[in-house]
């Protein structure tokens, strides 16, 4: 959903642009008829879009096209002009209007360039999303995770050697391809394009730019990713969503590391290292003709697998604390840490989404944890977690019908105990250390389960 502001004061205009737009179902539309509602409207929320008439009754529109642009660095503003103002046209461009409108125009040129601006805000999303977590590292100490730190000392010497990172979902595809950059020492920028973000038609100019007038609404130059990223890395995620007609060019790209901008009409080379990730299964893609088998040797010259994250054993707890540290600094509290039972069922739950979906259980376990409660314990973790035991271990009973979420974290304190009694022969003050509790909490629970 995109917010859309029109500023406009002939009513019976405003109101036609309200309903058309409304009707789409893609944004919520406020009206503004003069700068004095705008300042209102300014001071109560942020536009994605604002359609922006010049000639308002209290002044010029164009003076507040600063303090609209100021509301967020996304925002695009189209202005409404009367035909012949190209003087103000080129004023508005220059102090960084989006696009322009003649009036009168047909209702179909608004949509279109109102659709065009949205796509616009869901790619720069897309772009800006990949530039978070910059300095986090690929925590882990198992063999694979030590065996891929190997080759990201190698590969990272050659820059014109395509890389293609294969993984599931959240396991940290993008942290070890920042990793390759940063050991690579490059000046140059780390760019990423999230290529399943983007619409098609909107891929190839963001990939490698267009020139002024290249088609309608193309104003002035832009620059692609392909240039920002000369120097360093061009990081293309989610590689086999990429559509089949620009396989062929990003695979002529990729050979001679040069490309022309849309409407440009001379090559451009660049020097940079190109990194791929995906999570799908591209041989699929290849059988049924979506993706290019040639690209595809291309992008994987030296193809890195990153498991995930419950084929990594202990690297589960070691990334947990590793997150409880960083969220530990942003809530400002005291770290936490996991009970001997919270910590077995960390190593034995698989982690569907992986390091993503254990970053947001810590994140929630310091939103949802008395703050000086620094224990977590089974019954702190989700119904989820808890559920797949039985599949690992049928003694415990956790997913018996009908029971409650209570009687599950008791059957499986239960199961604990009397493991760790066995392990210890027997011998409570053993067993109650194998457990990290007391050996008074030890007999205390032996006695609510009756155990001998
Ligand atoms: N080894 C790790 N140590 C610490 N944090 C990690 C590690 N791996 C991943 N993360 C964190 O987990 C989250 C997901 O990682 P990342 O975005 O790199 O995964 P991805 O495989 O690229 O995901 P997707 O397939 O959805 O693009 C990020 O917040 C990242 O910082």
């Amino acid at each position: 959903m995109y917010k859309l502001w029109i500023i406009e004061d002939e009513p019976g205009l405003a109101q036609g642009l309200k309903i058309a737009f409304e009707k789409e179902g893609n944004y919520s539309v406020s009206l503004a008829s003069s700068l004095g509602d705008l300042k209102e409207l300014l001071s109560k929320e942020t536009p994605d879009i604002a359609l922006l008439d010049i000639r308002l009754p209290d002044g010029n529109g164009l003076d507040a096209l600063p303090h609209i642009l100021k509301t967020s660095p996304q925002v695009k503003v189209i202005v409404m002009t009367a035909f012949g103002d190209s003087a103000l046209v080129v004023k508005a461009i220059k102090e960084g209007a989006y696009n322009y409108l003649d009036k009168p125009f047909p209702l179909e040129a608004a949509r279109n360039m109102v659709a065009r601006a949205a796509e616009n805000i869901a790619l720069q999303r897309a772009v800006s999303q990949m530039t978070a977590d910059s300095s986090v590292d690929l925590t882990g100490s198992s063999p694979p995770i030590q065996q891929i730190r190997g080759f990201v000392e190698k590969v990272s010497k050659v820059s014109d050697l395509n890389i293609l990172i294969r993984g599931e979902s959240g396991s940290g595809k993008e942290v070890l391809a920042r990793l390759i950059h940063r050991t690579s020492g490059c000046k140059g920028n780390f760019v990423a394009l999230n290529c399943a973000a983007i619409p098609e038609n909107l891929l190839e100019a963001e990939l490698f730019g267009y020139k002024k007038g290249a088609y309608t609404g193309a104003v002035q130059d832009k620059m692609g990713l392909v240039e920002l990223a000369d120097g360093g890395t061009l990081f293309l995620d989610e590689i086999g969503d990429m559509p089949l007609a620009l396989q062929g060019k990003l695979l002529r790209f990729l050979d001679s590391r040069s490309y022309r901008p849309l409407g440009g009409t001379k090559e451009i080379k660049v020097s940079l290292r190109v990194i791929s990730a995906t999570c799908q299964n591209i041989e699929d893609k290849i059988a049924k003709g979506e993706f290019r088998r040639d690209l595809y040797y291309r992008i994987a010259m030296f193809p890195i697998i990153i498991p995930p994250l419950r084929e990594r054993g202990k690297d589960v707890i070691e990334i947990f604390y590793t997150f409880v540290e960083q969220y530990r600094k942003s809530f400002k509290r005291s770290p936490l840490s996991l009970t001997p039972e919270a910590e077995e069922v960390f190593l034995d739950y698989s982690w569907p989404g992986n390091c993503r979906e254990l970053k947001n259980l810590v994140e929630r376990l310091f939103i949802l944890k008395d703050p000086e409660d620094r224990l977590v314990r089974l019954s702190d973790l989700p119904d989820r977690m808890l559920e797949e035991l039985p599949q690992k271990d049928n003694k415990i009973a956790t997913q018996a019908p009908g029971q409650t979420l209570q009687e599950k974290i008791e059957s499986f304190e239960r199961h604990l105990i009397e493991e760790a009694l066995n392990k210890a022969k027997n011998n409570k003050t053993k067993a109650a250390e194998l457990l990290g509790i007391s050996r008074f909490a030890l007999l205390r629970r032996m006695q609510k389960y009756g155990i001998e």
